[in-house]
């Protein structure tokens, strides 16, 4: 029963009275946290605008690359228990600098200076530093500028990559960070590795009359703070197509179809395209297949997160302000309004009255 679709669940829980009960008590589970388990914080659903119990897709913190065979919408059958408790923190930052820092012996090779962190990412035992690897610039910990990311508090600090100032500008243009990864001798708790523990906030999905399931966040977030990554299966170009095909058909026989495939494209400063990351969250995904398009930027600042030795990037989300207890996440899609077929609702001043949609 744990794996079967919420229809089948119903008709089974019609045939005895024991099975009726079995199938509440599996559907209470899975609406008190659609994360399973999975995440530092469980993630309830609540809807108030019609019958649907919970929204029906595989949970994966992580992105996977394209599930083929599709993964069932209810993967394992005991329930991983909550690892840590619900208030736990993401582990916190043992020291000021970044261990990958120390040489084989263990001393320190850098001073505590952030910018002085590049030359760093390197195994316990691998050689010492070449002296054009200490010149080169700052790596891990900043952005594809250079400039420093993350300010003591593990918070997003700066600066929008039009603005130089040290104000942080919120700005429709992606951030481009780089972080701590498999090529570092640096462990989880390495400041530099902000955005890879999953999901850092308390939030819950709630059903909007127009805009279908929508996230809200349960904690007070302040701006900078990181929020989570987009997650879902990778996709080739070829395989979205087919897909973004087959989304458009469904949409025209099922109102409620919402599908959550999003493109990335990063751009080399002679506009030659160099990275396209496509992300589908319609069946496999995290709490980020939930947050929905605001046409004034919304509420969360999209970043694009590499991981130092990981040949994929990340999209991820950093709070633009601060968000208060109750307020809907929301994001800008983007700005290009190719195909004005599906109207939007986020009753912002600066709606333009449709979704963004781009042919790619
Ligand atoms: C990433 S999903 C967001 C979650 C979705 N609302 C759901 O029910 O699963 C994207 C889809 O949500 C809907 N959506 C998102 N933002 C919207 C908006 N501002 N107005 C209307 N629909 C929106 C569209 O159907 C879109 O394809």
């Amino acid at each position: 029963m744990p794996w079967l679709h919420l229809k089948d669940l119903a008709s089974l829980g019609r045939t005895c009275r024991a099975l009726a009960a079995t199938a509440a008590s599996l559907n209470l589970l899975r609406a008190n946290d659609i994360a399973r388990g999975l995440e530092r914080f469980p993630v309830p659903v609540f809807n108030i605008v019609d019958h649907v119990l919970y929204p029906l897709f595989s949970y994966s913190p992580f992105s996977i690359l394209r599930s083929s065979p599709p993964l069932l919408p209810w993967g394992s059958l005991s329930r991983p228990p909550h690892k840590t408790p619900s208030n736990a923190r993401p582990p916190s930052p043992s020291a000021d600098i970044c261990p990958c820092v120390a040489s084989n012996s263990g001393q320190i090779l850098e001073s505590n200076s952030a910018t002085n962190h590049s030359q760093l990412c390197m195994e316990a035992d691998s050689p010492p530093i070449s002296k054009r690897q200490r010149e080169m610039p700052p790596l891990c910990g900043h952005l594809l500028e250079g400039e420093l990311a993350y300010d003591g508090d593990s918070r997003l600090h700066c600066l929008s990559m039009s603005s130089k100032s040290d104000e942080w500008v919120p700005s429709n243009e992606f951030l481009s960070i780089i972080e701590c990864g498999p090529a570092c001798g640096c462990s989880l708790r390495c400041k530099y590795r902000v955005t890879q523990h999953g999901l850092s906030v308390k939030v819950a999905v709630l059903k909007d009359h127009l805009k279908g399931w929508s996230l809200r966040a349960m904690d007070f977030i302040p701006k900078g703070a990181f929020v989570f990554q987009y997650a879902g299966e990778l996709l080739t170009t070829m395989e979205a197509q087919s897909r973004q095909r087959l989304y458009d058909e469904l949409r025209k026989t099922q109102a409620e179809f919402a599908p959550s495939l999003m493109v990335v494209r990063e751009h080399l400063p002679s506009g030659n395209l160099c990275l396209r990351l496509i992300i589908d969250a319609t069946h496999v995904g995290n709490v980020a297949r939930f947050v929905n398009h605001s046409c004034d930027g919304g509420n969360l600042q999209p970043c694009i997160a590499r991981l130092s030795g990981s040949p994929i990037p990340k999209l991820v989300f950093f709070a633009r302000c601060d968000i208060g207890e109750g307020d809907e996440l929301t994001f800008s899609y983007g700005d290009v309004h190719g195909c004005e077929t599906h109207p939007c609702f986020c009753k912002t001043a600066a709606c333009k009255g449709f979704l963004p949609f781009e042919e790619t």
